[in-house]
């Protein structure tokens, strides 16, 4: 079985061709091609559209494929509103609620239902699954998700917290509590997962009970070069007394903030490695970002009822010892221990680097967004028996 992973975002789309078994498990050896590409949309970058860059992507893997046929596609599709509380199989319907959700995720669901269509028109014959950054925290109490503005900017803008990074949320929850030997609908915890973008989810009995990012993922942690939480008032003031427009706050905010405003580095390593040659505004932007990510934790052990586990993932989650490290220090009043050489071993399997006697586990578990999206496409391709070989998902 071979299966296309396609992530798009804003600017770049990211694929994987992956083989499973036909019981939709991972071949030894699964990744048969993988790329990247970037500036799409950029003046000068001779891509144009995420049609073009399908188009380009088609070329590289007819060369891999060699006369086979791809069985499924699936898409990361940032934004699934409340509509797409799982996974679903494509048709036009679903390409235009996804098209629906746009306002939502401006940046986002476009570059998504582009390659929707774009596959569509290139393979007609295959499914197509689109997999939900938000979908995994449609499981969050109202008190959770509602903000405090009048009830009417809801009702008629969808304007309350839906979370993303759900699909690594998810699968990090269930390694988490497999690696604690509990099962999954008794597991309470933390997933703090730290890449470019970031974000911590509180896990209750197995699901999200709560989540730092918001109505759309700029909200909660320091980000690469992302604000996170800010006082909404800094925007309305920057537009009407600073003379900004909407558009270039928001640009700012995205793209020239967290990390990178406050050091000019949006990449963690570097921001390290200018910390401890006593840059002082690395060492600032490291504190803000650990105290901050801290205080989350604070907040989702009392969300969870008591957590018994807090799981760092994703690329700075899995990678950086002194980052957990630094956050780590900051959780001694919750009785946090953590084995300081545990914490410096690399591996890419889950484990767990607390002390026996540290009151909350701490665990780094790798994540896997494209096998998770892979399995789920087989998944659901599979139980609506919707594998091509004759039959047309679009008619
Ligand atoms: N060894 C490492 N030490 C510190 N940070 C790391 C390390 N390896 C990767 N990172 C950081 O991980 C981040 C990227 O994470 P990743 O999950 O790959 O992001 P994304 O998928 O959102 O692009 C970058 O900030 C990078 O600096
Ligand atoms: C939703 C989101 O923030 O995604 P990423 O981390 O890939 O930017
Ligand atoms: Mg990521």
């Amino acid at each position: 079985m071979l299966i296309l992973v396609i992530n798009s975002g804003s600017s770049s789309l990211k694929y994987q061709l992956r083989e499973l078994n036909v019981d939709g498990t991972d071949t030894a050896d699964p990744i048969q091609a993988s790329g990247l590409i970037e500036r799409i949309g950029v003046r000068g970058s001779g891509v144009p559209n995420h049609t073009q860059a399908l188009d380009e992507v088609a070329k590289e893997l007819d060369e891999i494929l060699d006369g086979r046929t791809i069985d499924a596609a699936g898409h990361r599709v940032v934004h699934g509103g409340e509509r797409f509380k799982a996974p679903a199989l494509v048709d036009p319907e679903v390409i235009r609620a996804v098209d629906l959700l746009a306002p939502l995720a401006p940046l986002h669901n476009p570059p998504a239902t582009e390659g929707l269509r774009a596959i569509r028109d290139k393979w007609p014959d295959m499914p197509q699954v689109v997999i939900f950054d938000t979908s995994f925290h449609q499981t969050m109490p109202p008190e959770a998700w509602q903000y405090a503005i009048p009830d009417r900017w809801y009702v008629d803008h969808g304007i309350r917290r839906y979370g993303f990074h759900g699909t690594s949320h998810d699968l990090v929850t269930g390694k988490t509590a497999a690696l604690l030997g509990v099962a999954r609908e008794d597991f309470n915890g933390m997933v703090l997962h730290l890449g470019n973008g970031a974000s911590a989810t509180a896990i209750r009995g197995g699901r999200s009970v709560d989540t730092s990012m918001g109505y759309t993922p700029l909200a909660g942690l320091v980000m690469g070069t992302r604000s996170g939480d800010i006082d909404p008032s800094i925007v309305t003031q920057l537009i009407t007394t600073h003379g900004y427009s909407a558009e270039e706050v928001d640009w700012v905010l995205n793209h020239e903030s967290g990390l990178l405003g406050m050091t000019g580095h949006a990449d963690m390593r570097q921001v390290l490695e200018a910390a401890d040659a006593g840059d002082r505004s690395s060492k600032l932007a490291l504190d803000a970002a650990t105290y901050r990510l801290a205080k989350y934790i604070g907040s989702y052990h009392v969300a969870v009822g008591g957590a018994q586990a807090i799981a760092f993932t994703a690329g700075i989650g899995e990678n950086s010892a002194p980052f957990r490290a630094r956050v780590l220090d900051r959780l001694e009043v919750l009785g946090v221990q953590y084995d300081a050489e545990l914490n410096t071993v690399r591996s890419n399997e889950p484990r767990i680097i607390s002390t026996r006697d540290s009151a909350i586990a701490v665990a780094v578990v790798p994540t896997d967004e494209e096998m998770a999206i892979a399995q789920e496409t087989f998944r659901v391709v599979d139980s609506s028996g919707a594998w091509n070989h004759g039959t047309n998902a679009w008619t």
